[in-house]
C-alpha cells in the first residue's frame, strides 16, 4: 500500500511535469486506499504545503546544504522538500519519524546514494529550525516576501510596487494559508438558516459569510458526509465569487449572456437569483467544460440555461447583436487572487503571462460588447488583483467603445459591502480584509 508520504512525492513530480495539484491529488486520493482519514489530510497537507512553501523550504534547506540547491537531482530535493515541511510547519509530527520516513523513502525510491545527504541536511535543519536567518520585513522586504513567505521573485517585486511593503506581506500571508471552505446555500432549494442547522445536526461546524447572503463557511468539518450535496442544497463557491452574480444586477425575465461560464458557479447562482425565470446562456470554450455547466445546473434545480462551447474571441453569430440585458464576462485571468487553492500557479505563472492574459480579456470584451442592448449591464470579473488585467483592460475598452460608461458599483450594493469597493467604485476583495475570501476584482459598464 502506498503511504501518504510516497504518493505525495509522486504527485509534486506530477505536478513539476505540468498536472495541476487539485486534479492530481483527487484522482491519488479516488485510487489508493488511505482509508484512515489522517492519511488522507496528510497527503492532502503535503502536497499543498510544499508547494505554498517551496520558496520558504527552498531557503531553510540551502542554509542547511553544502551544495547548491539546483545541482540536486530533482527526486532528492523533492524529498528535501517534503522533510523540510513536516519539520518547519507540521508541529505534531517529530523531528525523528520525518528523518526515518524520508530516508526510508528515499531507499524505496532507489535513492540510496542519497540518503547520507538527505539525513545530514535534515538533521541540520532540525537542529537549527529556530535559529534560521529568515529575511526581515522591514529591512529586506523583497527578500522576506519571497524567502519567507514564499513567493517567487517576481511576484514579490510585483506586490510591493502594488501594494507597498506592509499590505504586500499581509497579502503574502494569506495566500499562504488554506482558503476556507464555503458553500452557497441553493435558495432554489433551500435557505442558509436551513441549511446551517442541517449541517450542525450532522456534526459539521459552520458560520453564515459576513458578505455574501447565501454563503456559509464549513469551520470544522464532522466524519459525515455533508448534508444536502446530490438533492443541489449548495454549491461549493467561494464567498468573493458569490459576489458577481449579484452585482450583475439582472432582473428575472431577462436575458443574459454568461461569456466564460465553466463550470457554472455564477451562471447557477444567477439563475437562482432570477427564481429560474431569466433566460441565460453560458458559453466556455472548453466542450468538456460545458458539461460541468449542464451537471450543476442539473443537480442545483436550474432552469433557463442554454450551455454551449464557443470561443469569445469571436462574438458569437447566433445571437442577434444588441439582444441581451446584461452580460457577465468572468474572464480567464492569472487567478493570483486565488493562489490558495491552485498553489502550483505560484511556480507557474510568469510577468510576461499578464500581456497575453489582458489580450484574450480584451479581445472577449469586445467579441461580447456588440450583443448588448442600449441601456444594458456588462460586468466583467477577474479573480486577481494585477493592474494589467483589471484597470488597464477597462481603461483601454472604454477607449475603444465610447458607447459604454463605467459604473460605481457602491451605488447599487448593500451597506455592509461598502467596504469590498474601492475609490472608483471597483469591487476589489483580498483574503487578508475581507473575511478570508479569495482576491476578485470586477466593474460594471452600461451600453448607452
Ligand atoms: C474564471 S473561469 C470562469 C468561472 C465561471 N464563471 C464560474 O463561476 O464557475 C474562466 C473560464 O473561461 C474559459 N475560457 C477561456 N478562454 C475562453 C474563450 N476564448 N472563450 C470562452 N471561454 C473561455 C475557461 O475555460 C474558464 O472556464
Amino acid at each position: 500500500m502506498t503511504s501518504p508520504r510516497h504518493a505525495a512525492f509522486d504527485i509534486l513530480r506530477q505536478v513539476e511535469d505540468g498536472a495541476f495539484a487539485d486534479l492530481a491529488l483527487d484522482s491519488a486520493l479516488r485510487r489508493l486506499k488511505l482509508n484512515d482519514p489522517r492519511d488522507r489530510a496528510l497527503l492532502t497537507e503535503l502536497v499543498y504545503g510544499v508547494l505554498r512553501r517551496r520558496g520558504r523550504l527552498d531557503f531553510a534547506l540551502s542554509l542547511c546544504c553544502r551544495q547548491p540547491l539546483a545541482k540536486l537531482e530533482p527526486a532528492v530535493l523533492r524529498l528535501l522538500r517534503l522533510g523540510a515541511h513536516q519539520l518547519l510547519h507540521l508541529e505534531r509530527i517529530p523531528a525523528h519519524a520525518v528523518l526515518n520516513e524520508t530516508v526510508n523513502l528515499a531507499r524505496h525510491l532507489g535513492l540510496e546514494r542519497a540518503t547520507g545527504l538527505i539525513n545530514g541536511v535534515l538533521r541540520r535543519l532540525a537542529r537549527e529550525q529556530h535559529d534560521l536567518a529568515w529575511p526581515d520585513a522591514a529591512t529586506a522586504p523583497r527578500a522576506h516576501l519571497e524567502q519567507a513567505l514564499s513567493l517567487p521573485g517576481w511576484l514579490a517585486g510585483y506586490l510591493l510596487d502594488q501594494f507597498g511593503r506592509e499590505e504586500a506581506c499581509r497579502l503574502a500571508q494569506a495566500l499562504l494559508e488554506p482558503a476556507p471552505f464555503t458553500l452557497r446555500a441553493n435558495r432554489l432549494k433551500t435557505t442558509r438558516a436551513e441549511l446551517l442547522e442541517s449541517l450542525a445536526a450532522t456534526g459539521h461546524e459552520a458560520r453564515a459569510t459576513r458578505y455574501a447572503e447565501d454563503g456559509l463557511i464549513l469551520e470544522k468539518r464532522g466524519p459525515a458526509a455533508l448534508p444536502g450535496d446530490a438533492e443541489g442544497l449548495y454549491q461549493v463557491q467561494d464567498q468573493a465569487s458569490q459576489l458577481i452574480a449579484p452585482l450583475l444586477g439582472a432582473r428575472a425575465s431577462e436575458s443574459i449572456l454568461d461569456a466564460c461560464a465553466a463550470p457554472g458557479g455564477k451562471t447557477t447562482h444567477l439563475a437562482a437569483l432570477a427564481d429560474n425565470r431569466a433566460k441565460i446562456l453560458a458559453l466556455d470554450l472548453h466542450p468538456q467544460r460545458v458539461d460541468l455547466i449542464n451537471q450543476g445546473a442539473a443537480r442545483l434545480g436550474c432552469a433557463g440555461i442554454q450551455a454551449r462551447a464557443w470561443d469569445m474571441g469571436h462574438t458569437p453569430d447566433f445571437v442577434p447583436p444588441g439582444s441581451l440585458d446584461r452580460i457577465l464576462v468572468d474572464a480567464p485571468c492569472s487567478g493570483l487572487g486565488v493562489l490558495r487553492r491552485n498553489p502550483e500557479i505560484r511556480w507557474r505563472r510568469q510577468h510576461q503571462d499578464l500581456c497575453a492574459l489582458a489580450a484574450l480579456q480584451s479581445a472577449i470584451l469586445a467579441a461580447a460588447a456588440p450583443l448588448l442592448r442600449p441601456g444594458g449591464a456588462l460586468l466583467y470579473a477577474v479573480c486577481t488583483f494585477t493592474r494589467e488585467e483589471t484597470e488597464e483592460v477597462i481603461a483601454a475598452f472604454l477607449e475603444k467603445h465610447p458607447d459604454f460608461v463605467r459604473e460605481d458599483l457602491r451605488e447599487q450594493a448593500p451597506a455592509s459591502w461598502q467596504e469590498l469597493f474601492d475609490e472608483h467604485g471597483a469591487l476589489r476583495t483580498l483574503p487578508h480584509r475581507h473575511d478570508g475570501m479569495d482576491a476578485f476584482w470586477a466593474v460594471r459598464m452600461r451600453k448607452r
